[in-house]
């Protein structure tokens, strides 16, 4: 029996500052995450980091915690009841790559309802070795240990699908309906500039120079650079965006190496030094509204934004659990589930 197991990045149980370490602790001691010799993560994450973040990244969650939890997880939770509602025939479970709602659990689920093929979709459009990578690496390491008799094939990266590309577009279009916008910012998470050369299976093609993203190269099925641009690149087309009224930057940096640029902070200041009234930014890296879009965009980007004169700062909810998403999961679902059927339609 073929069955669903969707995978986000997790949150704290609650956003207390002992919660906040304990989740802190496990993200930031993945290898793929922070991806230094375990001795220089352990002095960096359990000596400094550790001792200093949690109790401001808990006030940051604090701030944006909802009466039901998380943001992240009740979303993702709306999310998969209406995919499993769509999919009926079909187990959908929910797991997390940090957190309580382990990887393992989501695939005992499963196990238990008779799944013993599962579609593992990673909840992230571009494949960053933070995130994509590190998601199924783990759970194939899980699958051998706990569960060696089921099958999981891995969902690809989506950030270049067409149907992805216009239901953006099209939640774009909405919520701009009626807005003023000078500029559209695409805003992407970050990552070290490190993971992208890490990341590059021809070990020569990613300079981060400007051009090389642009370059086709077998480079670019796992070069989050280039999928964050790509992204831009066909919403831009999609919606006829004028050239200089959008542009690309990257947020939530963490530490003193370099990572993507140009910084969302920099970014948005810049445009205000530049004039720019109205603004308007989306978040393409992340599905779900979560801490780094509630508060690091929608609070501090938009404090910045009118702090350097800046008036109208709107932001683009995630596709959260919007219905032509869940169409379009659903739909790819099903194309995996009965690949005859869909071939038929
Ligand atoms: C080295 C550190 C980090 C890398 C690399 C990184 C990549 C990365 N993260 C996301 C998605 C999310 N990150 C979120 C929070 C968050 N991320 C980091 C660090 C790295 N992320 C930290 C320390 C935190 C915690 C918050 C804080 O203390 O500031 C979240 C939000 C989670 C939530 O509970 O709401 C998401 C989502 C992506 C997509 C990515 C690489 C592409
Ligand atoms: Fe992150
Ligand atoms: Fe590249």
């Amino acid at each position: 029996m073929k069955g669903i197991l969707l995978v986000n990045l997790g949150s704290p149980d609650s956003p207390n500052p002992k919660d906040v370490k304990e989740y802190l602790g496990e993200f930031l001691m993945d290898e793929r995450v922070i991806d230094v010799p375990l001795w220089a993560r352990t002095l960096l994450v359990k000596g400094i980091i550790l001792n200093t973040r949690p109790k401001a990244s808990a006030a940051a969650y604090q701030k944006i915690w909802w009466e039901e939890g998380s943001p992240l997880i009740v979303i993702s939770k709306r999310l998969q009841k209406k995919i499993q509602h769509k999919v009926e025939n079909y187990p959908v479970a929910l797991a997390m790559r940090y957190g309580s709602m382990t990887i393992k659990k989501g695939l005992q689920e499963l196990v238990d309802k008779g799944v013993d093929e599962v579609l593992l979709i990673p909840l992230y459009p571009q494949f960053a070795m933070a995130t994509t990578e590190t998601i199924l690496v783990l759970a194939e390491q899980i699958r051998k240990t706990h569960f060696p008799n089921i099958k999981i094939t891995d969902f690809p990266a989506f950030y270049n699908n067409p149907d992805y590309i216009e239901v953006l577009s099209n939640s774009i279009s909405k919520h701009l309906e009626g807005k003023t916008y000078e500029h559209l910012l695409f805003s992407y998470h970050g990552v070290p500039e490190r993971h992208i050369f890490k990341s590059d299976v021809t070990k020569s093609h990613c300079k981060i120079d400007g051009s090389c993203c642009a370059t086709p190269s077998s480079a670019h099925e796992f070069c989050y650079r280039h999928q964050c641009l790509e992204v831009t690149r066909l919403v831009a087309k999609k919606l006829q965006l004028k050239t200089g009224t959008y542009s690309t930057s990257f947020q939530s940096r963490l530490g003193f190496d370099p990572w993507l640029q140009p910084y969302t902070d920099r970014t948005i200041e810049r445009l205000g030094k530049q004039g720019i009234k109205n603004m308007a930014i989306v978040t393409p890296a992340f599905v779900s509204d979560c801490l780094e879009t509630l508060e690091e965009i929608a609070m501090e980007g938009q404090e910045i934004f009118h702090e350097i004169g800046g008036k109208e700062f709107t932001t683009i909810p995630c596709l959260n659990d919007d219905d032509p998403w869940v169409e379009l999961l659903s739909k790819w679902i099903m194309n995996w589930a009965e690949p005859s059927i869909a071939e038929r339609v």
